[in-house]
């Protein structure tokens, strides 16, 4: 059974719809960032989740019962879940033991039970040892860590974390995000955790789910919405992706015959005959002496990672640059002869998908 459903559900403030309509269905165990740009829904969607936001319509199920629905509120505390916010919002005054304690008293659990509890998330989150300190005597990654010990050591299914990075350097945000990950499988727990970073969220989420706004475009594994997007959205937005313009002259058994601009091809995908978008990242470009399958006018170039990211103006083609990796340097204004590699067709008008949410609802 799915850990977390929620159907058609909808917020508007004011007469401006911030979430609208959003479908999608996680399974137990899963770790899913809400990913998109500012503004496009993923903290009302998060609120709603954790009951500090009512939702207009639709509905929010845990593990099959509803908690939010046409009739059916359940307040925050009666949800069973856990809050990690960026500001960790610790005691000051408390050790990092009585931070952890204050929920385990509150449940009128025994002393002894406290104990066991308390070193078993410290252990889990590898603060073991430093129980008397006090968050003033923490680094930032270390308060985030007490936070989460906090809420996991209340053992809920469900722990939301709201941008839980965005007060830490770029070094310890990357530690906090391979530790995020090793905490998530040793908890057993399902995370939710909004981000507008996406190599963040493709780097630590098991799923993501991408907001676009209000609506939710696709719902799927980091590689699915790379090698797969359901969406122009999609396509562009992961991966600094890119999308032509093509005509699908014949489509089945998952690929795709286009004509892209005079030149026909076949490329991976399920589009219907008619016109459509060929989605592609730099890794699916290639330079090639002669007899490309597109040709690009270089605009400027940087080194990175080893060799040149180059930006090309391609010719007789409607998009505004595209990306590849050269072994060496190229004068601005120079011709380069692309070979497409790989890519991935998808239908001009794809709306948000609706079937991968259902996919996941089955999952
Ligand atoms: N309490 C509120 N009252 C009025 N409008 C709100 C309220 N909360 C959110 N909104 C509006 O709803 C829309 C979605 O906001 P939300 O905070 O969910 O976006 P977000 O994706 O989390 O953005 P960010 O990444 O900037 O935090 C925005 O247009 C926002 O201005």
């Amino acid at each position: 059974m799915p850990r977390l459903t929620a159907s058609r559900l909808t917020k508007s403030f004011d007469g401006a719809t911030a979430v609208d309509a959003v479908s999608f269905s996680i399974p137990d165990g899963a770790f899913l960032a809400l990913l998109g740009p500012s503004g496009c829904g993923k903290t009302t969607l998060l609120r709603m989740i954790a009951g500090l936001e009512v939702p207009d319509a639709g509905t929010l199920a845990f593990d099959g019962t509803i908690v939010a629905g046409p009739g059916v509120l359940l307040p925050p505390e009666a949800r069973r879940l856990g809050m990690v916010f960026q500001s960790y919002a610790l005691w000051p005054n408390m050790s990092v033991r009585g931070n952890i304690e204050f929920g385990l008293k509150v449940q009128k659990l025994s002393a002894e039970a406290r104990r066991r509890r308390i070193a078993e998330v410290l252990e889990v989150v590898g603060l073991t040892g430093l129980e008397a300190r006090r968050p003033h005597e923490l680094s930032g990654g270390q308060r985030q860590r007490v936070a989460l010990a906090r809420s996991l050591a209340m053992r809920p299914g469900l722990i939301l974390l709201d941008e839980p990075l965005a007060n830490l350097d770029a070094h310890l945000r990357e530690t906090m995000l391979a530790e995020f990950r090793r905490i998530h499988s040793a908890s057993g727990a399902t995370f939710v955790f909004v981000t507008h970073d996406q190599e963040e969220a493709m780097a630590v989420a098991t799923h993501v789910a991408v907001m676009s706004r209000g609506r939710l475009e696709q719902v799927g594994t980091p590689e699915e919405l790379y090698r797969r997007p359901a969406s122009e959205m999609v396509a562009r937005f992961i991966g600094r992706g890119r999308t032509l313009a093509v005509e699908v002259l014949a489509s089945g058994e998952g690929r795709c015959r286009i004509n892209l601009a005079g030149t026909v091809l076949a490329f991976e995908g399920s589009a219907p005959v008619g016109p459509g978008w060929l989605c592609l990242h730099a890794s699916d470009l290639a330079a090639r002496g002669e007899g490309g399958h597109l040709r690009g006018r270089v605009l400027n170039q940087i080194f990175q990672h080893g060799a040149f990211m180059t930006q090309l103006v391609p010719i007789g083609i409607d998009v505004e640059t595209i990306s590849l990796a050269l072994p060496e340097r190229v004068a601005p204004g120079a011709l380069v002869e692309i070979a497409l590699r790989g890519g991935w067709v998808i239908a001009r008008d794809a709306a948000p998908s609706a079937g991968l949410a259902a996919r996941y609802l089955h999952a």
